[in-house]
């Protein structure tokens, strides 16, 4: 360790500001993941195709020489582009599989590649999910999330793929489960009426994560040995108290209509896992990481976002 110079001393050297490039920079969890990196005292190049990202690019279509491009100077790449929300599973095989596959052929210095729990098969109520449970995913999601995981597994490149929960917090998707919650709530505050909520039967109980503390995991797999590690808090709460957290927090008078969806609706990615609980032990041990907010705050903090 070199010996601390009085600050401004004209021999004061300070280390390189190290840059990463988080390709879906501006989505959900990549707005967190920037903002993570930034306090961490990166620098951050966001790329995505919506016009807040600092890298305007659509990385389907863009030409490979332009997205290797994009690479530049960069120590670390994270990739948490892709949509999925309402999509067959041809379209989420292009917004996740091909752009995966564009992302390692313009050969990233390093990866972290953002993958999915979902990945895994659906497990026991009670058991926790480890890196050596068998990869045998029932929807379509979790399919195309673990044909990108082994492309990136498969390419040769320095990668670490964590294999992530559900997560909340500021800005989630309003198509998620507590999005879709908010933004009714939202909608009868501004009405001036009660909410009428109507949902799948809530019976998940699973492992929810502040997003704040997902992209701080993000963070930490930027230096760490390459691998698979799933991210997750090890607790598995019932969705529906989540639910009722946020109405709580919004404070507005709500009613619960669960009713089962047709048969051919997809009402979320996941729906197939009921039960889902991370073993949170690898990430503890290879990437010195624990999750440490609690989901009040992130309730919370995600209902205040919207006002
Ligand atoms: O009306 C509804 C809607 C959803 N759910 C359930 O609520 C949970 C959360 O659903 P949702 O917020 O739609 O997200 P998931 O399908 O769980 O997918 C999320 O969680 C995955 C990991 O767990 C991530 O990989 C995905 O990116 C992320 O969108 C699931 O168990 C759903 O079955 C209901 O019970 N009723």
């Amino acid at each position: 360790m070199s010996a601390k110079r009085p600050a401004g001393s004209r021999y004061e050297r300070r280390d390189p500001v190290k840059r990463a490039v988080i390709l879906g920079g501006t989505g959900f969890v990549g707005r967190h993941v920037s903002r993570a990196f930034t306090d961490a005292g990166w620098e951050t190049v966001t790329v995505g195709r919506s016009a807040a990202a600092d890298l305007r690019l659509d990385l389907v279509a863009a030409a490979l020489d332009t997205v290797a491009g994009a690479f530049a100077g960069a120590e670390v790449v994270v990739n948490a582009a892709g949509s999925y929300w309402g999509l067959g599973e041809e379209q989420m095989r292009v917004s996740l599989v091909t752009l995966t596959e564009r992302v390692l052929a313009a050969r990233p210095p390093r990866l972290v590649q953002l993958g999915t729990v979902l990945e895994y098969g659906p497990l026991p109520p009670g058991r926790c999910v480890t890196e050596n449970d068998p990869i045998d995913p029932v929807g379509g999601y979790g399919r195309t999330k673990y044909a990108a995981t082994k492309a990136v597994l498969d390419s040769g490149v320095e990668a670490v793929v964590l294999r992530v929960t559900n997560s909340v917090g500021p800005g989630a998707h309003p198509s998620s489960l507590l999005g879709k919650v908010a933004y009714a709530l939202l909608e009868a505050v501004r009405a001036g009426r009660p909410a009428r909520l109507e949902l799948a039967p809530l019976r998940a109980v699973r492992d929810y994560l502040d997003v704040r503390d997902l992209a701080e995991a993000v963070v930490a797999a930027a230096g760490a040995a390459p691998g698979v590690v799933n991210i997750g808090t090890g607790r598995a709460v019932p969705i529906r108290s989540l639910v009722n957290g946020l109405i709580e927090v919004s404070g507005v008078a709500a009613e619960i209509v669960e009713r089962e969806p047709p048969a051919t609706s997809q009402v979320s990615p996941g729906a197939i896992a009921e039960w889902l609980q991370v073993d949170p032990s690898t990430a503890r041990d290879v990437l010195g990481w624990t999750a440490r907010r609690d989901l009040e705050q992130a309730l919370g903090d995600f209902w205040r976002s919207l006002n």
